[in-house]
């Protein structure tokens, strides 16, 4: 069976992303909660400790000797400690908080990577890029609400519940017990509410977003298309239709803000409603001082503090538990540590081959995911170190999935595939929004700006960036936006050159480029190829005429191959665009210096 690009979610899918997280959290995380608690307590002290400071002066100077006796000193020293531990403990909590659940989203973020650096993860991702870097990045990134708007929260909401509890419980235990009681069941309704209301809402936002990032990429990617077929209207309606869709998921998630705000208003009104009520009944009744009355107030106003990030964090949650579910498919898939690392720098565990054999497939079989029909079928192929070997045959023929097999982008469902290390020339050439230094050391980390103008004068393309005035610092636009085709095809043939792998894959690496450019990135590859092996799938009889020997593929099976010098090998090559030329029975080198090549 070939490997699928969907990944099923697991059920129960949250507690294996929220184990994993848990797991990933350093120990700064019980810092960071107890600062919260920490902070939470002395702003309900801060609120309490003033009130009966206040109150309590306000009595004692009702007379010269009780005014003359008081201390003032002692509670507005504390009052001050309170507010200065309070700033502390919240300037702690966040530096924790941050640091806590930054290490361990990179920890998580490793662990996803590498789940992704794999064929099944590359089809994923080839196939839905803007929804599965949505997932990669949206998914991550919800679940940093967990553990520092929800968890931290809801944790040190618990010690500051009990606080308000026992300063309340000043005025009478009934009442302490009833606050406690009243504000766990509060608190428990509106998170409980909030995220069940908010999760199914949430889901709806993240697949409308995901489809709004898609429609609109296709909207300006494919405008001149679609500007030519009249469909850009069209597509313009579609992606505004997205947007309020959208628009009404957050007025959705706005309701039930709005509705656990009031909730929680309601919570915190009849709250200290009771507590003015009860107070007032026993310092009239003389059960208790004015100042305990008003200390136990403020205290009630202090309480709800936590309540407000509490609502917003569950509300956050219902989207972070989604991602949680989805995240925990990759997850699942993401193995042990060995593999995760070598399956991220591509060196997927293979067979041993032969000595001087770089690639071996024998009886393989690929199917791509979401496909039933094999795209090729018992593939039987051998490269040796220094052969050139051409792969042609007609379009969708199977050469690309031959060498994506190579690559070990595609896992076989049947047969075995070994070989070396491969470098890679796809038919687009792979370039990012940075420098040309940082393009050229993806090959190679350790590489020195001289090994990098080696290869590019190497590649032909060392004038080109010299020219630009900014040598290696010369920075590229999107997807290598600023460089010709030619220029970023030798760019990539320069970063295949820091490579030192003893297999060399092309795939069409001239296609498209103008004869004088063609030649030259031939005579490039040609004369750095030195003991490579090569795999080159081609419809180009300018690159067939560099291969040792030709191997027809047709409907997924290999049917034909010939050597150099041979009847079959001429007539293969002579086949293909811009054939019918003489083909040297020498070595490739000297085929390039012939007077008989096109763009000669
Ligand atoms: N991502 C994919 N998902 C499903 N099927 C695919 C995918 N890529 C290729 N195929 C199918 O696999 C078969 C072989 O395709 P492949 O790209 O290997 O052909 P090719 O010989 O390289 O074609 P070309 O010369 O046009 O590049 C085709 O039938 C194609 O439809």
């Amino acid at each position: 069976m070939a490997e699928q690009a969907t990944v099923k979610t697991p059920r129960h899918g949250e507690a294996i992303t929220l184990r994993a997280l848990w797991q990933a959290l350093p120990r700064s995380v019980v810092w960071a909660t107890l600062a919260a608690c920490a902070t939470l307590m002395a702003g309900i002290g801060l609120l309490a400790v003033s009130g009966w400071f206040i109150t309590a002066t306000a009595v004692a100077g009702a007379s010269v000797a009780t005014a003359l006796a008081f201390d003032v000193f002692r509670p507005s020293a504390g009052i001050r400690l309170l507010a200065l531990g309070r700033t502390v403990s919240r300037y702690a909590e966040r530096v924790w908080g941050h640091d806590a659940i930054l290490v361990a989203l990179a920890a998580m973020r490793e662990r996803l990577f590498c789940a992704w650096a794999t064929p099944r993860g590359a089809w994923a991702l080839r196939l839905e890029p803007a929804r599965m870097l949505f997932r990669l990045t949206g998914d991550l990134d919800a679940l940093e609400s967990v553990a520092l708007r929800f968890a931290v929260p809801a944790l040190a909401a618990i010690p500051a519940c009990l606080l308000a509890g026992a300063l309340l419980g000043m005025l009478s235990p009934a009442i302490g017990v009833a606050t406690v009681v009243l504000l766990a069941l509060g608190a428990v309704a509106i998170t409980v509410r909030v995220m069940r209301a908010s999760t199914l809402t949430a889901a709806r936002r993240a697949s409308r977003m995901e489809r709004m990032r898609a429609a609109t990429i296709d909207f300006v990617s494919g405008q001149t298309a679609l500007l030519m077929s009249g469909r850009l209207d069209a597509q313009g309606r579609r992606v505004r239709a997205l947007e309020e869709q959208l628009a009404e998921q957050d007025r959705r998630l706005n309701r039930v803000d709005t509705t656990a705000a009031a909730a929680t208003t309601v919570l915190g009104g009849g709250l200290l409603a009771a507590t003015v009520a009860g107070a007032a009944h026993l310092v009239a009744g003389g059960h208790v001082a004015a100042p305990i009355g008003v200390m136990a107030i403020l205290a009630a106003v202090g309480v709800m503090e936590p309540f407000a990030a509490l609502r917003r964090g569950a509300l956050e949650t219902g989207r972070a538990l989604l991602g949680a579910r989805r995240l925990a498919a990759r997850l699942a898939d993401s193995g042990e540590p060995e593999t995760q690392g070598r399956a991220a720098s591509g060196e997927a565990a293979r067979a041993p081959v032969a000595p001087g054999c770089v690639l071996s497939m024998r009886g393989v079989d690929a199917c791509y995911p979401r496909s039933r029909a094999p795209a090729v079928r018992g593939i039987a192929l051998q490269v040796w170190q220094g052969e050139r070997v051409a792969l042609i045959g007609a379009s969708g023929s199977g050469k690309s999935t031959v060498l994506a097999l190579a690559m070990g982008e595609l896992a076989p469902s049947a047969g075995e595939v070994s070989g070396c290390r491969a470098s890679l020339i796809a038919q687009s050439v792979d370039l990012f929004l940075d420098t040309v230094r940082n393009n050229l050391l993806l090959a190679d980390p350790h590489a020195d700006d001289a090994t990098l103008w080696r290869v590019l004068e190497a590649a032909g393309l060392a004038d080109a960036i010299a020219a630009t005035g900014r040598g290696l610092d010369s920075r590229l636009g999107e997807g290598g936006l600023g460089l010709s085709g030619g220029q970023a095809r030798r760019l990539a043939i320069a970063r295949m050159l820091l490579q030192q792998h003893p297999l060399w894959l092309l795939d069409e690496p001239t296609e498209s480029l103008d004869d004088e450019t063609a030649s030259h990135v031939l005579r490039t590859l040609s004369r750095a190829g030195g003991d490579r092996g090569w795999l080159m799938a081609t419809h180009l009889h300018r690159e067939a005429v560099l291969a040792d020997r030709v191997v027809r593929i047709a409907n997924g099976v290999i049917v034909e191959e010939g050597r150099r010098g041979t009847t079959a090998y001429a007539r293969m090559v002579n086949e293909l665009r811009g054939g019918s030329a003489h083909v040297p029975s020498d070595r490739p080198e000297c085929a390039l210096a012939s007077e008989n090549l096109p763009w000669n």
